[in-house]
């Protein structure tokens, strides 16, 4: 068993920022500080809002600054990154004022988007000279640095989604390179090498048992600069300021002094003195039975750590790993591809990207738009008493809830997708819901899934005992950095079993440095030598077929592998933290209204249940709508509000096309709706609204038919089923036989709304509006195209796709 040693600095530090929409530039982030620090760079890796531009702080002392940042929207920054943004922009800001910093950036991007985006502030020349908007947030991010005189130490890297690698096709030879470089730049010390891959690096967060008097004053060990006051950044996953400073509770330190006691509980004759050697061996996998914990001190978090699992090593029993692949296209969209191919000589085998789908969207997302505030649903609701079930609550009680009111099947009983509308009951602070905005529900990991990886670690006997999460102390220079926990709900302190069931992602498929992770936890040579090969990018089919292909999870995977002994110290740091899954809000217009209760609005999702079968036989479901299928009406549900288009469409004067398929009616549904409510002056201003629909069959999945028949007055609609009819027919046909209206309607001005699957009807509906603008506006295919560009810059063309 290697023995854990802490990153010494060396006086380097590495910053890593990150701006992460649905977690894929959080995971580039976190390794590239594997990265760093595999090289003696102390690292810190948080979001880039929360910090701040002022010239003492931690931008201008690190070393070098890593910025990762996705795009989103048609040429968006992520949310999480604009705070940080706006701040880049001020004008007042002085042209030299980031002379000091060096750094890179790496985008994450689709080069899909090159079709339609137009970013306002580009003229057309330009565009087509910079495709559109792909990686569109790192180019304007990595420019604006470099006028601020900012030092580029390394090239920026882009990531495309689209390479048959996915972001392991950039990510890989882009980091091996830049570690090189970093070398070269900041050679290390005579003697000194950088930390090979076999040693496990120290956590990130390590979880501590407390008693309750530990945590009556942890508020007095905030850290200043992840206090945010800006209501619209929300750093926060589905937080306000007031959870916010719940979450800075949740990680501040229980006690300044690092004395920590035990649960008296645990406290075993064979607990090891606290004045014990500090570099004690992490996890003695061989030794039997009993735990025993020394509690980190705050002077050296890590190095204390020494827990003697009782674990007898299991023998060699792996299932045997047969290549796999997906027998169903059902499976939570798969939005990063990954691959390796470069494996450098000082680069670590796990540092390599893996999937991150775990944080994806579900249908019905809706990730666009310029307002994006978390809001606080009701600090009302925080109160009630939730009803009594089965379900485990979030800890403290404290997440966001609100209450289910009505949940319907919309598909046909015999059809083969489960597709629910939900009605939720939100707090009228929250704002009135309008279209585009976005209902981010937050799962639960089941009580049965809970149990079982508690017992497969052999965590038993401290699961119910309280625990409070604690960053690891860093050497990092600017010690005010402390990063927030994205998607962690504020709790102050709670049980490992709580923590698993609201916050760890344990059925999340495992990336390749979770498996370089739990390799240190196991003395069984084999499964150490298997669990190294899924984490070698040089070996990435093996890691596709094993864990992507069969969507394994994290719990099977550790089922596989009975003989790694996480220690549960480390769990916060093992396992990815939960993050809530956006679904776009379907109501609008007159539904929104609570009749009995002004207090209140009601706000509807369309949901797709996820469930599909993979070679392995074994039916796997999504881990938000198995939690969203278990809610009952009256329950109150983890789910927080956020802001999305700002209603981009409702004006019902304004022509609208809107084309969507399956549940991509979702935010359609409630544009019809908010349009046709509003009450117009002249009635004669109210302008066409137009829906392609594409669905399988009228009978099964023809979503809402009957509103539309009830709004015949307000609304055409064009439905194309696939399946209905020998030949196949879909939107981009609809929209075809309709060219001529479809023109007339773009030459009115029309908006025009694409919303559904990111997979081939984006770019087919795009190719039959290009020929629709072509054949009945006459236009050469670059004017064509030049006008779609134009209606994307103005606005006036909206595609939510996922
Ligand atoms: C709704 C949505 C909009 C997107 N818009 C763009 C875009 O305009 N340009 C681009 O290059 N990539 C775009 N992408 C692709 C993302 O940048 C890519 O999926 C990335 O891996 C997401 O990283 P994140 O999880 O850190 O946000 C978009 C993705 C989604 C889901």
């Amino acid at each position: 068993m290697a023995k854990v040693v802490p990153g010494q600095p060396y006086d380097r530090s590495a910053l890593i920022l990150f701006g992460s929409e649905t977690g894929n530039s959080e995971e580039v982030a976190q390794c590239l500080g594997d990265v760093v620090e595999r090289l003696r760079f102390a690292s810190k890796v948080c979001e880039m809002d929360a910090v701040e531009l002022q010239p003492q702080n931690a931008l201008h002392k690190a070393t070098v600054i890593i910025f990762v940042i996705s795009t989103t929207g048609l040429g968006d920054i992520p949310r999480n990154a604009r705070k940080f943004w706006r701040n880049l922009l001020r004008k007042r800001l002085p042209p030299n004022c980031l002379s000091r910093v060096s750094f890179t950036t790496f985008g994450l991007g689709d080069s899909s988007y090159v079709q339609y985006a137009y970013p306002p502030s580009l003229s057309a020349a330009c565009f087509a000279k910079q495709c559109g908007a792909f990686n569109w947030a790192a180019r304007k991010l990595h420019k604006r640095l470099e006028q601020l005189a900012a030092k580029e130490i390394y090239p920026r890297g882009e990531a495309d989604e689209q390479h048959h690698e996915g972001i392991d096709g950039t990510y890989l030879s882009w980091s091996a390179d830049f570690g090189k470089r970093l070398l070269s730049l900041y050679p290390l010390p005579d003697g000194v090498e950088p930390i090979p891959p076999h040693v496990l690096l120290p956590p990130k967060y390590i979880l501590q048992l407390v008693e309750e008097e530990n945590l009556k004053d942890s508020s007095e060990y905030l850290e200043p600069e992840i206090k945010d006051s800006d209501p619209e950044s929300g750093s926060l996953l589905g937080t306000d300021a007031a959870e916010g400073a719940a979450i800075q509770k949740t990680i501040a330190l229980a006690s300044a002094s690092g004395k920590t006691t035990l649960s008296k509980s645990l406290q075993s004759p064979t607990t090891p003195p606290r004045s014990q050697p500090q570099s004690s061996v992490l996890a003695t996998m061989t030794s039997p039975v009993s735990i025993s914990i020394s509690v980190p001190t705050l002077d050296h978090p890590l190095s204390s750590i020494s827990t003697t699992l009782n674990s007898t090593p299991a023998s060699s029993n792996l299932t045997p790993i047969s290549p796999t692949s997906l027998q169903s296209s059902l499976a939570e969209p798969l939005r990063t591809g990954l691959k390796e191919s470069v494996a450098s000589v000082w680069s670590n085998p796990v540092a390599g990207l893996s999937t991150s789908t775990p944080a994806l969207h579900q249908p019905s997302t809706i990730v666009k738009g310029k307002i994006t505030n978390s809001v606080n649903l009701d600090a009302n609701l925080l109160d009630r008493d939730p009803p009594v079930n089965q379900k485990v609550q979030l800890p403290g009680a404290q997440g966001p809830r609100v209450e289910l009111l009505h949940t319907e099947r919309m598909t046909a009983d015999n059809h083969w997708q489960d597709v629910r509308q939900l009605t939720f009951r939100l707090p009228a602070n929250a704002g009135r819901p309008m279209p585009g905005d976005i209902l981010r529900v937050h799962p639960n990991n089941t009580p049965d899934a809970v149990a079982e990886l508690i017992c497969l670690n052999d965590w038993e006997a401290m699961a119910e005992t309280k625990t409070v999460f604690k960053a690891a102390g860093s050497s990092f220079p600017d010690n005010m950095l402390l990063s927030p926990i994205r998607g962690l709900h504020p709790v102050n302190q709670t049980t490992l079993r709580e923590l698993l069931t609201h916050n760890l992602d344990i059925t999340a498929i495992p990336t390749r440095r979770f498996f370089g992770k739990i390799s240190e936890w196991t003395n069984d040579p084999l499964h150490k030598t298997r669990l190294l090969d899924f984490a070698n990018p040089a070996r990435t089919e093996e890691y596709l077929d094993y864990a992507v292909r069969s969507r394994r999870s994290i719990l099977e995977v550790l089922g596989d592998f009975p003989s790694v002994k996480i220690p549960w110290t480390y769990a916060a740091d093992a396992f990815p933290f939960m993050q809530g899954r956006q679904y776009s809000i379907c109501s609008g217009g007159d539904l929104t209204n609570d009749t009995q209760d002004p207090g209140f609005y009601h706000v509807q999702i369309l949901v797709a249940i996820v469930k599909y079968q993979t070679v392995l036989q074994k039916i796997r479901r999504g881990l938000c709508t198995q939690y969203i299928e278990s809610l009952e009406v009256g329950e109150l549900a983890g789910v927080s509000f956020e802001r999305g288009t700002a209603g981009i469409g409702s004006d019902p004067r304004r022509p609208a096309i809107l084309i969507g398929a399956g549940t991509g009616i979702a935010p359609l549904r409630s544009l019809i709706l908010e349009r046709a409510c509003t009450r117009l002056e002249n009635e004669a201003d109210r302008a066409k609204t137009v829906l392609f629909f594409g669905g399988r069959n009228q009978g099964a999945d023809y979503f809402y038919q009957e509103e539309w028949k009830a709004n015949r007055a307000l609304l055409t609609v064009f439905p194309a089923f696939s399946r209905d009819q020998r030949e196949k027919y879909y939107v981009q046909d609809a929209l075809r036989a309709e060219g001529k209206l479809v023109w007339e309607m773009v030459e009115g001005g029309a908006s025009v709304w694409l919303c559904g699957s990111s997979g081939g009807m984006p770019r087919r509906v795009r190719a039959a509006l290009l020929g629709i603008l072509g054949f009945h506006g006459r236009m050469s295919r670059e004017e064509a195209e030049k006008l779609l560009a134009e209606m994307v810059k103005n606005r006036l063309f909206t595609q939510e796709t996922w």
